[in-house]
């Protein structure tokens, strides 16, 4: 089977949404992929994109049990008319909670069709090299188990394109997890250490890291998604926070044990 085109539509500040999405949408072997990067704050004032016909993939990262945000507002600017998705929440080796439910929901609103879903794991946000949660994942396993997902659902998709395309059932609960409240806290920088070559203000999908004579970091509106400590290549950039280390000793410890990817289809 031949699909014409597929879209990778991704929230993805530490690349691991992006990665696993990338993964199963070269082994569908569609003739032409598409890429919607909806991670930086530019995209809520580009076009809004049309999707008609043509089968896409949603790739997000869970925070908090729930799907960050800034994605669910990117997302609300696709118009989506017969369009298959599939849907990917990738999480940090905890839980994923009720964030595909509540991606579930959010596109069936915006006109897609989710026919189907996965759960991935991706290296934990607040992950260090002291404390590792999830490193280096989606390692080669979870990139093979990518590759079975996609042959499941190209049988899944051949099966649609002859019966019609049917929302597939998620896990998860309403009301959603509630979300906690968490202080103005944002990664700092340590001068010393520090190039001032400006890497973690480009990656900020907040845009709220300003880079002069010193890096300035507006801890008001960061989302705490730490792109900015990943892309660092000199290690400058850290989150040294009270209240991130408590929860990183606690992910560290209750949240070692290796899970696997889940498909619903
Ligand atoms: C603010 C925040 C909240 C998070 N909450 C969760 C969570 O509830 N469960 C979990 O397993 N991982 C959680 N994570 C980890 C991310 O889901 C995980 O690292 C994911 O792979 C990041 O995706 P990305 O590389 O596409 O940005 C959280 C990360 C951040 C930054």
């Amino acid at each position: 089977m031949k699909i014409p085109a597929v879209n990778l539509i991704y929230f993805s500040p530490t690349g691991t949404s992006k990665k696993i999405v990338k993964a199963i949408g070269q082994e569908l072997g569609a003739k032409q992929i598409n890429e919607f990067d909806i991670t930086p704050l530019s995209f809520a004032s580009s076009e809004n994109p049309k999707i008609e016909n043509e089968l896409s993939i949603i790739a997000i990262p869970v925070y908090g049990g729930r799907v960050p945000e800034q994605a669910l507002e990117h997302l609300q600017k696709f118009e989506a008319k017969n369009a298959p998705v599939v849907l990917l929440a990738v999480y940090g080796n905890r839980h994923y909670d009720d964030a595909l439910l509540e991606l579930k929901d959010a596109v069936l609103e915006i006109g897609f069709t989710p026919f189907g879903a996965a759960a991935f794991i991706g290296e934990h946000s607040f992950s260090i090299e002291s404390k590792p949660i999830a490193v280096n994942r989606p390692d080669e396993a979870d990139l093979l188990k990518a590759k079975q997902f996609a042959e499941e659902l190209l049988l899944k998709i051949k099966d649609g394109e002859a019966n019609g395309f049917k929302v597939c059932d998620v896990p998860g609960n309403v009301p959603y997890k509630a979300k906690g409240n968490m202080p103005d806290i944002a990664p700092t920088t340590m001068e010393e250490l520090c190039d001032l070559c400006g890497m973690c203000a480009d990656v900020c999908p907040v845009d709220v890291i300003n880079v002069t004579d010193k890096v300035v970091t507006n801890a008001k509106a960061c989302i705490r998604c730490c792109a900015c400590i990943k892309v660092c290549s000199s290690n400058a950039r850290v989150f040294d926070n009270e209240l991130i280390d408590g929860i990183r000793e606690r992910l560290f410890t209750n949240c070692s044990e290796r899970r696997e990817p889940e498909f619903f289809i």
